[in-house]
């Protein structure tokens, strides 16, 4: 008999989340059936989304939603070996039994040399997100200027790189000097901070002074009202997040976007990542490739110990990770 450790939504968010909104429960696992997985968490991921999906899909005592890398501990499923690792879509939990139809293999070209983990993040769920957001919602082309926030966070440096290697200008903003170092590293050819900046607006002009053609924005609120008067004529802007809006009680209302959209003839598109679950073999071969030649770097914010999870979730909205947070059991 297992013993799973889960992390349940006690009392929904309210503004910013506290540790007091999570509960640790211990779960016994039954023995398994024919068919039947047993899996335990190696890494677990935290994102952004887990703030407004969980305001909008959960209810209070459910097990925190999210992915997990996971190792199959026990098989009595013919078409999975013990020892394998998965991707899981089973919440914030130590171990869990499946019957195989929900898990995702990692590649077999998984060089043992790569972190797992990545699996969560570059060549996972955020970096499949900067993969069809750039091609498929700012159709960016060589030669143009992308404008991307959180921009040393999961999607955003993945965005960054992406955009270089797709022959454009990059302009990125974050959050502190050090985020900022780690984006010219990376090879953006402007970034700064946009905390300490007098002016956003003359930031982004001092930038790119000719404007911007794709804006990926996943911050929104007042950073893409002022950004918007920036972009140049026949203009993409992909709507990936908006973190600067998930943590408020009262909704903030701010500029109306109308005037630039028609005065530069302006596209605005939202998306969520699921939209290309078809084409996600050819995004992960795509982006593990680019990992794998050095020509797409990354970074983990590892938070150690499953007991750590909302500390680790709480210091992600915050802006506390370089790169993609992962949480190593
Ligand atoms: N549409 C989709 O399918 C998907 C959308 N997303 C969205 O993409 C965005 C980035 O996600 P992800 O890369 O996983 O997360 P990150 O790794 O970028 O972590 C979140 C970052 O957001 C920044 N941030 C937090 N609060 C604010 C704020 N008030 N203003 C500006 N920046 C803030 C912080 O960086 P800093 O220090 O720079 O402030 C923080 O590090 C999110 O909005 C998320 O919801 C993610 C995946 C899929
Ligand atoms: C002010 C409210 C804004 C609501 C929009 C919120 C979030 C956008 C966002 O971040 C969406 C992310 C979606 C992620 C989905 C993930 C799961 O399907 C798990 C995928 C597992 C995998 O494929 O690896």
């Amino acid at each position: 008999m297992v013993t799973a450790k889960a992390w349940v939504l006690k009392k929904h968010f309210e503004g910013f989340p506290q540790n007091s909104n999570f509960d640790l429960k211990k779960i016994e696992l039954p023995n398994l059936k024919d068919g039947e997985l047993l899996l335990e968490s190696v890494f677990l991921s935290v994102d952004p989304y887990m703030r407004p999906y969980s305001q909008r899909d959960m209810k209070e005592g459910d097990i925190m939603i999210g992915t997990q890398v996971a190792r199959i501990v026990e098989s009595k499923n013919p078409a999975f070996t013990v020892g394998s690792f998965v991707v899981a879509n089973r919440g914030w939990r130590t171990h869990f039994i499946s019957d195989g139809k929900d898990l995702q293999l990692l590649p077999s070209s998984w060089p043992e040399s790569l972190p797992r983990s990545l699996a969560l993040g570059t060549v996972g769920m955020p970096g499949l997100t900067a993969y069809f957001g750039l091609l498929e919602v700012c159709k960016m082309k060589p030669g143009e200027t992308v404008l991307v926030n959180a921009a040393a966070g999961a999607v955003g440096s993945v965005v960054g790189q992406l955009a270089k290697i797709g022959g454009c200008k990059v302009v990125g903003c974050a959050g502190s000097d050090d985020k900022v170092a780690y984006l010219k590293k990376l090879g953006f050819d402007e970034a700064f901070n946009y905390k300490t900046v007098t002016s956003l607006d003359e930031a982004l002009r001092k930038a790119s002074p000719d404007g911007y053609d794709c804006f990926f924005d996943n911050v929104g609120g007042e950073f893409a009202s002022i950004a918007i008067n920036q972009m140049k004529k026949y203009g993409r802007i992909a709507i990936c997040g908006a973190i600067s809006l998930y943590n408020d009680s009262v909704p903030q209302k701010g500029a109306y976007v109308q005037v630039p959209m028609i005065f530069k003839e302006l596209q605005m598109e939202g998306f969520i990542v699921s939209r290309w679950n078809n084409r996600r073999e050819e995004g992960v071969k795509t982006l593990l490739k680019w990992v794998v030649e050095g020509k797409l770097k990354y970074h983990e914010h590892v938070t150690k110990g499953f007991e750590n999870m909302p500390m680790a979730f709480i210091g992600m909205l915050k802006g506390e990770n370089l790169g993609k947070a992962i949480v190593r059991v």
